[in-house]
């Protein structure tokens, strides 16, 4: 199984997968259009896979299509204690073999998978994450499709960054080098439902580093990563370095969180969730083996800063898509606004317009921007924020605020206006459709950049708009903290891998940047190593001689 070369072989250099535009008439149109009709056509079983087989449980729970929810698409099988124990084992026993691999054979299997993601198994992802999610095509291929392809490519590359990183001094005669060693133990990989990509990447990024996984992916996003774990079986990753093992959060996390052989979590979710972890962590650290390296992004309240001098169009289309791709169910995505009363009266009438015009439904209809809200738990949840809204004395509903759960979970575009700069939908995450704008006073630009900032306890994505470049200073010096990814006059939302790498910190998560080298870093334990070619033979110094 390993490769004996004695070659320094280099990973290709990575460039970021192209995105089809699936337009009227094109090939992906029609292939992804069979995919669809294919999934929607058959309600398929999905087993736990641990070790490389399939367990089921029994206890099963449904994969529904969020804008159709009487349509089931699935039915999974959900992990309890036995089946966590199992995969624990199948994970320590695998790491024995995995951790030996030659790194260029295991880059070899993620390259593949990589080349599998784009070519047959691009519609099959697409097509599940569509249904399973309520995504458009557009937002679908950015996601299961290019951003999970480039994490794979990317990630390749930088693991030989990383190892390529040396010592960069070795006096005579001595030789000093670091081997970045997999961590001992396991990785719990816990993914939200939000991305397809993320749900890829989070166990991945350890495996691609030589460790082993336990892999809890979100109860209502299983569809589409078990179709992930197939492709990287036919890119050939052995038996148990990822182990699967959908089931409900609090049972599962538990479980695994109190192994003594928890070696690290590799975490997208709530902030919520995120810092219960952490705490199980800390109140079991003394019955680890090893310090677990903890790694999570989280929740965001994320902001568009308007000065006076932003191009009002510009501005507008990146509200628009920045708020509302996907429903809002990003975390990048914009919640919060801040504008000059200026260019109101021209922002809000073109807002109006453009969000009037947003056509809603199934994203099986091509021709639909906006689809539905994840799970009737979050449509209860972002309703509650438009209901707290339309009932307060400090704000109004500009355009939307409707909800319709009969057949698919719908939530209208929403648009906000608040007097109240601290107003609740200004400060917490809401994870939907709905942007609250604040309208400040012109001549309070820094007064107000400066509330932007200790508005809310997060710091992921924000972005500043204008064409006067000394106010753009100055919002990139008061907002250093507001935000781990800062866009200047562009949304906040859309980091490309190998472009912007992504993540935050305050309350947003740990941000060691997906996507980027500084993940991976996190997923190694550097042994140095110091030969020396002429080792001294008397402890004496030469100052002890005598004169
Ligand atoms: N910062 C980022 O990069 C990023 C990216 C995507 C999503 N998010 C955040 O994710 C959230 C939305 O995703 P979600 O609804 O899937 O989040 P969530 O926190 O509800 O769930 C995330 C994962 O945690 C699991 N989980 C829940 N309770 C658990 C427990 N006690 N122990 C272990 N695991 C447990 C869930 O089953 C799921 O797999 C938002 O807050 C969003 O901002 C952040
Ligand atoms: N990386 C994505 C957000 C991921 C979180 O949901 C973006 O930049 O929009």
């Amino acid at each position: 199984m390993f490769l004996f070369n004695n070659s320094i072989v280099k990973i290709p250099y990575p460039e970021n997968e192209p995105v089809y535009s699936y337009a009227p008439g094109t090939k992906e149109r029609e292939l992804l259009k069979e995919a669809i009709n294919e999934l929607k056509s058959q309600k398929i079983e999905i087993p736990l896979i641990i070790g490389g087989k399939e367990v089921r449980t029994g206890k099963l729970a449904k994969v529904v299509c969020p804008h159709d929810h009487g349509h089931v698409l699935a039915e999974y099988h959900q992990a309890g204690e036995k089946e966590v124990k199992m995969a624990i084992e199948a994970a320590l026993e695998a790491w024995k073999e995995w951790q030996k691999f030659r790194w260029e054979e295991r880059a070899a299997i993620f390259l593949k998978a990589a080349e599998l993601l784009a070519g047959k198994y691009r519609y099959i992802l697409n097509a599940a994450t569509m249904l399973s999610a309520s995504k458009n095509v557009f937002q679908a291929e950015i996601d299961s499709a290019c951003e999970l392809i480039d994490f794979w490519r990317f990630n390749t590359y930088f693991m030989q960054q990383i190892y390529t990183d040396q010592p960069p001094y070795s006096p005579k005669p001595t030789w000093n080098y670091v081997q970045h060693r997999p961590l001992e133990g396991f990785i719990f990989a816990v993914t939200p439902f939000n991305f397809t990509s993320i749900g890829g990447n989070l166990p991945t990024a350890p495996a691609i580093m030589g460790n082993v996984v336990v892999w809890k992916p979100a109860s209502t996003a299983v569809y589409a990563p078990y179709f992930i774990m197939k492709l990287l079986k036919e890119a050939g990753l052995p038996d148990g370095v990822i182990n699967f093992i959908p089931g409900p959060g609090s049972v599962v996390g538990n479980l695994v969180l109190k192994d003594p052989n928890l070696a690290g979590i590799h975490f997208t979710g709530s902030t919520e969730v995120f810092q219960n972890m952490w705490k199980v962590v800390g109140e079991n650290i003394k019955n680890y083996k090893y310090y677990p390296r903890i790694v999570g992004e989280t929740g965001g309240k994320d902001f568009v800063f308007a000065h006076s001098s932003a191009d009002v169009k510009k501005l507008v289309t990146a509200l628009v898509r920045g708020a509302y791709e996907y429903q809002g169910q990003k975390c990048s995505a914009a919640s919060r606004a801040y504008i000059p009363k200026s260019l109101w009266k021209d922002v809000k009438e073109l807002m109006v317009e453009e969000i009037k015009s947003i056509k809603i439904g199934n994203p099986e209809d091509f021709t639909n921007f906006f689809n539905a809200v994840i799970d009737e738990a979050a449509f209860e949840n972002i309703k509650s924020y438009i209901d707290y809204a339309k009932e307060s004395n400090e704000a109004e509903i500009i355009v939307g605020g409707g909800c319709d759960k009969s057949v698919g979970y719908f939530i209208e575009p929403t648009l906000v206006e608040t007097t109240n700069p601290k107003f609740k939908l200004m400060e917490e995450e809401i994870f939907g459709p709905v942007l609250t704008v604040y309208v400040y006073d012109d001549d309070k630009y820094e007064e107000t950049l400066e509330l932007c900032n200790s508005t809310s306890p997060y710091g992921l994505t924000g972005a500043i708009f204008g064409e006067d470049r000394k106010a753009v200073s100055v919002a990139l010096e008061k907002l250093e903290y507001a935000a781990g990814n800062f866009y200047v006059n562009d949304k906040p939302t859309g980091a490309v891998v190998g472009q912007q790498p992504f993540g935050g910190s305050r309350a947003s998560g740990t941000n060691d940047k997906a996507g980027s080298y500084l993940n991976l870093i996190r997923w190694v334990t550097p042994r140095t190593v110091k030969e020396n070619f002429d080792a001294p033979e008397d402890y004496r110094y030469p100052f002890m001689s005598e004169e």
